[in-house]
């Protein structure tokens, strides 16, 4: 029996883990959870799986459910997240949570010796040095949720990394795919939140519009595989069938394939290196799909793709600033206070006026995230 605590249970990845947990009560347990904001679905899980402790966003929330369920421990805010994450008994923390604020949890868990199955992308991105190097040093597993990165996790399974010739990511060009850059001028929060293949949080659905998703993925899958950025490529192909692909010296092409369902990849990293079957899993039908399409990738057509190679490339606190600037533009977008094409053109903006440092500790990376939050909400005033 694996214990598990899950930062993030009532979103997307949240809850499709929850639903995986609840199929597979044999073989998993989960002691501790953190939500945001969503109680219904916070009382949904406690009643079903009755951890020992949850987090959520706000206290006045933990106070009023510990007075519901009295069993249960309750806490809240970012100390809520390190307490969920480091809870004593389990052994597996599930990040699933959004954004830059699943760091410092992140950091404490591995420090406990935790495997971490990471779907939370952003924490890679703006801490990827920080954490893999104390990954190391506490010998804690890090195995990755994101599709793509389950898909070269498991092509890579028994090859040795140095006969790597190079990383695809494949991409399904998001909810603007068929459209020109210049009739992106007044597409709408609910045009760009329609993904033609994956259902997903609100972020990543506009993240995957602007291929900053793609962008994101791309230093993440260097940071996870230790992979110099002109040995990554990323293929359009609309389908989200091949979800990975891994190229080697030889010619060889391995890649991972399966209808788009998350849980594959969840479930995977929670129950590796074992698998099991897959509850109401669809089977790939390749005589039914008929066609796969592949083309190659436009960086002018998907300017932020462009730039995330530039912050990879560079490396240092910009990688933070791209984050943090794109998180900060994103949420504005949804809140109808930019629009689409600016979420690019103030990221760039941010990136061009960027103090760069090189190898920054942990207090400089918080530092240089709340400042770029700051200066994004000046511009866009
Ligand atoms: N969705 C997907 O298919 C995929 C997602 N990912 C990555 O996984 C991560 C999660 O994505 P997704 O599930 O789509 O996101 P969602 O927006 O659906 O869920 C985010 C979760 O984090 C919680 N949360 C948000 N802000 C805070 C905060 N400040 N403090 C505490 N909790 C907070 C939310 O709580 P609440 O809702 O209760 O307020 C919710 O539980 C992201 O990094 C994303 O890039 C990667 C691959 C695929
Ligand atoms: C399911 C998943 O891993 C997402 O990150 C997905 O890849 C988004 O799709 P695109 O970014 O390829 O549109
Ligand atoms: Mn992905």
């Amino acid at each position: 029996m694996k214990k598990i605590s899950l930062l993030g249970a009532t979103g997307s990845i949240g809850w499709q883990t929850y639903d995986i947990l609840k199929e597979q009560r044999d073989a998993f347990h989960l002691v501790a959870f953190s939500s945001g904001k969503n109680i219904e679905k916070t009382r949904e899980m406690i009643e079903t799986l009755k951890p020992e402790l949850v987090s959520v966003q706000l206290e006045e929330d933990a106070i009023m459910l510990a007075k519901e369920y009295p069993q249960v421990h309750f806490t809240f805010g970012a100390k809520g997240l390190v307490e969920v994450a480091t809870h004593p008994d389990s052994t597996v923390l599930v990040n699933a949570v959004l954004g830059s604020v699943g760091l410092e949890s992140t950091l404490a868990a591995i420090r406990m010796g935790k495997t971490i199955a990471i779907a939370n992308k952003e924490t890679l991105v703006t801490a990827g040095h920080l954490v893999m190097a104390e990954a190391k040093k506490y010998n804690a597993a890090i195995l990755p949720v994101d599709s793509e990165h389950s898909a070269i996790f498991q092509s890579m399974n028994g090859e040795n990394p140095k006969n790597i010739e190079r990383l695809i990511i494949t991409a399904s060009g998001g909810s603007f795919r068929d459209k020109t850059r210049e009739e992106l001028k007044h597409v709408t929060v609910a045009d760009a939140l329609n993904h033609p293949n994956w259902s997903m949080g609100a972020k990543i659905t506009i993240d995957s519009a602007t291929m900053m998703n793609k962008g994101l993925e791309v230093i993440e899958a260097h940071v996870l595989f230790d992979m110099p950025y002109d040995k990554i490529d990323v293929l359009l192909h609309r389908e989200s069938i091949i979800h990975s692909l891994v190229e080697y010296h030889d010619t060889s092409v391995i890649a991972q394939l399966g209808t788009p369902d998350m849980r594959v990849p969840i479930q995977y990293a929670l129950s590796y290196p074992d698998r099991m079957p897959l509850h109401n899993g669809q089977r790939l039908n390749l005589a039914q799909i008929g066609q796969l399409h592949f083309k190659e990738m436009d960086f002018e057509r998907y300017p932020a793709l462009r730039l995330a190679y530039e912050a990879g490339r560079t490396g240092g606190t910009i990688l933070t600033a791209m984050n943090a600037a794109n998180e900060a533009a994103v949420a504005a977008f949804l809140q109808g206070k930019i629009t689409f094409l600016e979420i690019d053109e103030t990221i760039e903006r941010v990136m061009q006026a960027h103090n760069n440092i090189l190898v920054p500790d942990l207090q400089t990376i918080l530092n240089v995230d709340s400042e770029t939050r700051k200066t994004v909400l000046n511009m866009i005033k």
